[in-house]
């Protein structure tokens, strides 16, 4: 599946400026899966440049985000992305959304580079032979002109991340939703694709395990059992979820579970 194609009750933490219209919007959302309920009643407005989401395996964060691209529709409630009713306008998401997954692997569709970025023009409305000069462009514009005729094979994880973001953004989306990209990156590698991210014009909105990941940012939200635990600025969030880890990782029912 090529997803660039689809590319207080309020919860929200700081700077709530945006105009209607260019915020997105979770209202009384709950979204069932595999028979349970993976997120309750949570209602949002993310206007900053830069949020984080975090929370354990399992607390919905994935979920919630793919409901911002219409992967997901809620079972109850409303998602707007920018005015746009996830349920009703899906076909107009991808200007507005571009969605960078986990996995390259599960993104990235052709064998070499330039076809990649060249698919993604194409899907932004060039025609074929323009998208595939163009692409060659983009990656001169990245500093990455010699991938061109790369395999997409031959790179490495950090390179195809890379790959998948400068793919996602020539369709020019408003927003960038990242599921854990930095999960299989060495460190400097991940301090680089930081960098890359952090120099957006877009809103960025970032799922992490890794709690340094949020430097700079605008404001995190900590998801707790498909509900929003705390929401505000990084450090206070960051610092609450550390201390209810350590908790619970050494709760006895938790050593026991090992
Ligand atoms: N395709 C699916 N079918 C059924 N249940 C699912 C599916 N995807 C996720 N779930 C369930 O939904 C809940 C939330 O999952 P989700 O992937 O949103 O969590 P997460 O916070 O992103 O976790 P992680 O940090 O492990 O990626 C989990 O209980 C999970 O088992």
């Amino acid at each position: 599946m090529d997803h660039r194609a689809k590319p207080g009750p309020d919860g929200g933490g700081s700077g709530r400026d945006a105009a209607a219209g260019t915020a997105i919007r979770l209202k009384r959302v709950t979204l069932a899966r595999g028979g349970r309920t993976v997120l309750a009643d949570v209602s949002l407005t993310l206007a900053e440049r830069r949020i984080g989401l975090i929370g354990a395996n399992g607390s919905g964060k994935s979920s919630l985000i793919r409901l911002l691209n219409g992967l997901l529709v809620p079972d109850d409630g409303r998602v707007e992305v920018h005015g746009l009713d996830t349920r009703e306008q899906a076909a107009e998401l991808p200007r507005k959304v571009g969605f960078i997954f986990q996995n390259p692997d599960h993104q990235i569709i052709f064998p070499t580079v330039a076809e990649e970025i060249g698919f993604s023009l194409e899907q932004a409305g060039r025609p074929r032979r323009q998208a595939r000069e163009e692409a060659k462009a983009v990656l001169a514009r990245h500093g990455r002109a010699h991938w061109a005729e790369r395999p997409v094979h031959a790179l490495s994880e950090g390179e195809k991340q890379l790959l998948c973001i400068i793919a996602v953004l020539v369709m020019q989306p408003a927003v960038l939703v990242l599921d854990e990209p930095f999960s299989s990156l060495d460190l400097i590698t991940r301090r680089r694709l930081e960098a890359v991210i952090a120099a957006l014009p877009q809103q960025v909105i970032l799922v992490a395990h890794e709690l340094d990941a949020f430097v700079g940012y605008d404001r995190v939200i900590w998801l707790h059992e498909g509900r929003v635990r705390l929401d505000g600025p990084p450090d206070t969030v960051v610092e609450a979820y550390r201390a209810f880890a350590e908790d619970a990782a050494g709760a006895p029912d938790a050593r026991a579970a090992f």
